[in-house]
């Protein structure tokens, strides 16, 4: 889906990382690995259109990023490193304004696959940390974007939401879908892994 070539980023005037290519295709999970401060999110950040890249190129089944913006846009989820809820707004509301075609019983499908059943309508002030990403997360269930791209999905998340968070992943990647997430812990699914400092691909 999307292709990386020599793509390089800095901040600061510090080069975080050059000559990265790499390709992420239908079916993949990729796991972007690295200690802190490497790079993973500005990579993220870079790859989603968020933040400009210094180098290199980007493609989109094919075409530069920048002649399709609109189309990958339509074809991107991009849930960053803070859960972006507004807190004031319940997790129905949140939901709501992520996925506005979804219907009742699809929205409080997605809360209670999360396990949010019973919190649907309390403030999102009133919630922990753990079910305020649990809301964030709650989208994918009812994403048909096919390229997910999620900073550090698994934390704060308790094993029970864990699990469901990888099944999700998984059934995503099973229907041709493509996922490129951080994570700080090992993930329990068939990843292929991408570690920056080294730039190794190792796969799964
Ligand atoms: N807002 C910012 N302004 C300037 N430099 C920044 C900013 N945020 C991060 N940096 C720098 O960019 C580098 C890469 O940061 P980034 O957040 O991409 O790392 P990371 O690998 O995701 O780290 P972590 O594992 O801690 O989340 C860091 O070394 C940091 O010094």
């Amino acid at each position: 889906m999307l292709a990386l070539k020599d793509l390089s980023c800095e901040r600061d005037n510090r080069l975080l990382f050059e000559g990265l290519s790499v390709t992420f295709g239908a079916g993949d999970i990729w796991h972007i690995d690295g200690p802190n401060g490497v790079g993973k999110t500005s990579l993220l950040r870079q790859i989603t259109g968020v933040s400009r890249y210094h180098g290199g190129e980007l493609r989109w089944r094919g075409r530069d990023v920048a002649e399709c913006r609109y189309e990958f846009a339509q074809s991107l989820v991009y849930i960053g490193h803070t859960p972006g809820i507004k807190k004031a707004l319940s997790a129905r509301e949140n939901l709501h304004h992520y996925c506005p075609a979804a219907d009742t019983s699809a929205l409080e499908g997605a809360l209670a696959e999360l396990g949010l059943y019973g919190f649907e309508d309390v403030p999102c002030f009133r919630l922990s940390a753990g079910q305020l990403r649990r809301v964030a997360l709650a989208r994918l269930a009812l994403a048909s974007e096919p390229f997910w791209v999620l900073d550090e999905p698994f934390t704060a998340l308790d094993v029970h939401a864990i699990a469901a968070l990888e099944q999700r992943l998984s059934a995503h990647a099973a229907r041709g879908g493509c996922v490129v997430l951080t994570s700080h812990q090992p993930v329990n699914l068939p990843v292929q892994r991408l570690a920056l400092g080294d730039y190794s691909v190792v796969p799964a």
